[in-house]
């Protein structure tokens, strides 16, 4: 046998010593160990591009990276993270737990986008100026009966209702109590009725939801404590009657009374057309004794004789309010939905 040829027994030896290189070569590289301390539990508190700050279980606040395998990360989320050693680098969040919910908007490129995570109430923030829509808020009330989370309803800036328009409202809003669903009426500017959402915000991740102008980051800055309360307050402008778009980053905040509220951008206006019309069917609660009664298993509930939702209408058991805004909802899912296979037809 020549100098320079291996026995059969050697050639073994090295193929397998290099397929096992070839292997750990080709896993992920893992961060040095020696770098970072022990994996803990801790919640994102804010996510931005690749990087997010997440709270440890003594309140102290981390920027950490984001392993590439972890799929989505939202503030809300549940990570198991690892502190780095020196006080300078960053900590880095190994695995995220199973959400218990997840807030989603549409995104015409990257289809559904989640916004935040684990919130079990949303608010949804409505008031008497730029304009009362109970349009919008019957579309974030079909969004929550959807997701399963609870929905309250707070209307702001009551300060600004002379005696007939707290009655007017006062009517309005009874047609949300009567199915159900608790109203509160605040004014962040004079902090009436602050307690009884403060009392509702308590044990929970709540999410404020509404349009621009509505006064979402007032109520927030009512409820943070003066050293916190720095969230910007957009003026409403003269022209449009629509506030400018003030808050960026999506954020976790625990108020001094119990509870957290997550304030996020990405919920000014909840897109319903990822839902089936089935979905907004169910989302409208009242509705979900007569379904079943319609003469057509496949009613829709819009023209089709012998409809049992529409004769709840007329017969005043279904407001139409409310159901003239089922009508528009669908309307609107049908128009983005042609919105939606333009764009993708065009790339
Ligand atoms: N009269 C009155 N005005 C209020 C009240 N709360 C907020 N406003 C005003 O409403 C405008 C909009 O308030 P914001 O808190 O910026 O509204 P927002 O919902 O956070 O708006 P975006 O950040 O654009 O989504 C500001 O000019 C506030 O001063 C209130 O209780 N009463
Ligand atoms: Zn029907």
């Amino acid at each position: 046998m020549s100098k320079n040829k291996l026995s059969k027994g050697q050639q073994r030896r090295v193929a397998a010593n290099h397929q096992r290189r070839l292997q750990t070569t080709n896993q992920k590289p893992k961060p040095d160990d020696s770098l970072f301390g022990e994996p803990q539990e801790g919640i994102v508190i804010s996510r931005f591009g690749k990087h997010a700050d997440v709270e440890a279980p003594d309140a102290s606040l981390h920027r950490c990276n984001i392993r590439r395998t972890i799929g989505s990360l939202v503030t809300g989320d549940r990570v198991v993270w690892r502190a780095a050693i020196t006080a300078q680098a960053k900590g880095i969040i190994e695995a995220v737990h199973d959400r218990v919910s997840v807030l989603t908007r549409p995104d015409f490129y990257d289809g559904i986008k989640p916004i935040a995570a684990n919130i079990d109430q949303i608010i949804i923030v409505s008031a008497i100026l730029p304009e009362l829509s109970l349009n919008i808020i019957d579309r974030y009330l079909v969004a929550c009966e959807t997701l399963s989370v609870e929905p309250i309803i707070v209307l702001n800036k009551v300060d600004l209702l002379d005696e007939e328009g707290r009655e007017f409202i006062d009517q309005t809003m009874q047609i949300y109590q009567h199915i159900g669903y608790t109203v509160l009426q605040v004014s962040s500017y004079t902090g009436e009725g602050m307690a009884e959402l403060k009392s509702h915000l308590d044990h929970h991740i709540s999410i404020f939801a509404g349009q621009s102008g509505v006064g979402k980051s007032s109520l927030l800055n009512a409820l943070l404590p003066a050293d916190e309360a720095n969230i910007h307050v957009g003026e409403v402008s003269d022209n449009s009657g629509l506030g400018q778009h003030t808050t960026t980053a999506s954020r976790l905040y625990h108020l001094p009374d119990g509870g957290d509220i997550i304030d996020s951008p990405g919920v000014r206006e909840f897109g319903l057309w990822h839902l089936e019309p089935e979905q907004v069917t169910e989302g409208y609660v009242e509705f979900r004794d007569y379904l079943g009664h319609c003469k057509f298993r496949d009613c829709k509930h819009i023209d089709d004789p012998g409809c049992a939702i529409r004769e709840a209408v007329e017969q005043g058991k279904i407001t139409e309010e409310r159901y003239d805004n089922y009508l528009k909802i669908l309307d609107s899912m049908a128009d983005v939905k042609v919105r939606k296979n333009t764009l993708e037809t065009k790339d």
